[in-house]
């Protein structure tokens, strides 16, 4: 009987302790898939993040957890909500990143350049591959360089944007297609000195961000198979024009535009751009800049739009600005231009509410905490701009469009890159349109100019309106997903 008893017992212990083996296994394995134990799971996924938290407070009125993490892309990753927390992690992570790798370009952004460009450019470049880049084109997009260099264009274009418009006779016009051809003319005629002939360059970029990240999970099998990511026609279409541009350039036959030699002309005398290898890494630096230097803008454009036929007192007020600032637009100098104040607000404060790059990846590269959590080395950091631009504590009535809320503000005309973005004022610290630190965006000031210029030209020519249905949007470029017809009235006319 006793005998049975401890036999009983030994059999009772094994079952105890194997339940408390099989129970820490479960336990461990569950730590294991969750790196980020008390971090709360989000609900929203990559593509859909600004929609959905949109509904989410309208329907809730729910706040954000300060940091969130999300399966996608094969990993967990960790995304930052809290406006103070994601600006700390890109200014100062990345500024650490120079001196002992805290935070860097991530893989994600890094793989898609790659498999839609090619070889290393702006857009993939890690390490000194990317600072010395940074270091040369830097300089080439501050206000001084692009004023005296692409002022007279775009007031050119603006003004056939008017002619465009107005040669619809009063028909509504899809202007989102006009601004894309523009803006991607702008960045080409700064780029190779002359505006490409029609379909020459092909400015269509690719917008299925969800075939975007499914090839990026597949990129073995492209990379076995030789395929090129989505985007390839028009990469390898571009890739060929910006050939012609460089050997018309070295047998002398380029354009020279008012004022010195273009920026690909420019470029080629240094030394970092010369040979076999620098000749292909121009290549791919002029292809990443057209790439990112057209649709974002001309989309921001469109929305702007969009918001002046919601808010036809701000349309208005930009139309008064301009009139009294500006009374020869035509005579446009860089001070003029300063004194367009509610103007440049309510541009601010349109890509605020649509910020064209919806997420902004970055990864630890290093261990690293951020507020309690300890981040592990190769995680990808997830920011979403329109999250942050749209917090409710930093931006009062987050969904409202107000650029008053910016008149206040200690604002330059333009920004100075090489700050790397670390500006005054707690809403400009966290307004993360363009991100922020090392890796701020290079065409920023361009972008700002670009749509000072047009906007003036279009409000003081025309009353705009609009009584389609609310735009949708696709992918993490916000473009508008259909057409979008606007209705021109002529003033004065
Ligand atoms: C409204 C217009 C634009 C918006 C909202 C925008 C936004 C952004 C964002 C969010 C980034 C990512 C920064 C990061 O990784 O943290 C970026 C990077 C970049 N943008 Fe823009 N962009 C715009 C226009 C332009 C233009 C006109 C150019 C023309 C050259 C340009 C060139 C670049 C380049 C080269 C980078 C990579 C910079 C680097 O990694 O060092 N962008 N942009």
């Amino acid at each position: 009987m006793l005998k049975d008893l401890v036999q009983h017992d030994k059999a009772v212990r094994f079952a105890a302790v194997s339940i408390a083996v099989a129970a820490a296994y479960i336990a461990i394995s569950r730590t294991m898939s969750n790196p980020f134990p008390g971090v709360p799971k989000t609900e929203a996924n990559l593509l859909d993040m600004p929609l959905y938290d949109r509904k989410r407070r309208d329907e809730k009125g729910e706040m954000l957890p300060p940091l969130e993490q999300l399966d996608a892309l094969g990993s967990t990753l960790i995304v930052v909500n809290d406006p103070k927390l994601a600006t700390s992690v890109l200014v100062e992570g990345q500024n650490k990143y120079l001196l002992g790798h805290k935070v860097g370009r991530s893989p994600v952004m890094a793989e898609f350049h790659s498999m839609l460009i090619g070889g290393e450019n702006i857009g993939n470049a890690r390490g000194a591959g990317w600072r010395w880049r940074r270091d040369v084109l830097v300089p080439q997009f501050q206000p001084r360089k692009l004023v005296s260099q692409v002022l007279p264009s775009v007031i050119q274009k603006s003004k056939d944007l008017i002619d465009h418009v107005k040669s619809h006779n009063g028909n509504p016009v899809d202007i989102d297609k006009y601004f894309v051809e523009l803006t991607g003319n702008v960045i080409c005629e700064y780029l190779f000195g002359e505006v490409p002939q029609p379909g020459e360059v092909l400015f269509d970029n690719f917008r299925r961000t969800d075939v975007i990240f499914l090839s990026f999970m597949l990129r073995p099998i492209f990379q076995f198979f030789g395929w090129k990511g989505p985007g390839a026609r028009e990469i390898n279409n571009n890739r060929r024009y910006v050939q012609r541009m460089m050997d018309k350039i070295r047998s002398g036959n380029g354009q020279q535009p008012s004022g010195s030699p273009p920026l690909m002309e420019q470029l080629m005398k240094l030394k970092v751009y010369q040979g076999k290898q620098g000749e292909e890494h121009l290549i791919n630096d002029m292809l990443l800049m057209i790439f990112a230097g057209h649709d974002t803008t001309a989309h921001s454009l469109t929305y702007l739009v969009y918001g002046l036929t919601q808010e036809l007192s701000v349309q208005k007020k930009i139309r008064e600005e301009v009139t009294g600032q500006l009374p020869d637009l035509s005579a446009i100098t860089p001070s003029s231009l300063s004194k367009l104040t509610y103007t440049s607000a309510a541009i601010k404060e349109n890509m605020r509410i649509h910020p064209p790059v919806t997420v902004a990846m970055h990864e630890a590269y290093d261990d690293f905490m951020i507020d309690k959590t300890l981040v592990p080395k190769g995680t990808t950091i997830v920011i979403s701009t329109a999250r942050i631009n749209q917090h409710p504590e930093i931006f009062k009535q987050p969904l409202a469009f107000l650029p008053e809320r910016w008149l206040a503000e200690d604002e330059d005309m333009f920004n100075d890159l090489e700050a790397n973005g670390a500006d005054k004022g707690l809403m400009n610290s966290t307004y993360l349109t363009f991100s922020k630190g090392t890796h701020l965006c290079l065409g920023m000031n361009l972008a700002y100019l670009e749509m000072r210029i047009v906007i003036s030209y279009l409000v003081t020519h025309f009353n705009i309106t609009y009584d389609g249905p609310i735009p949708q949007t696709v992918g993490m470029i916000v473009a508008p997903k259909d057409e979008i017809l606007f209705n021109f009235q002529p003033i004065n006319a």
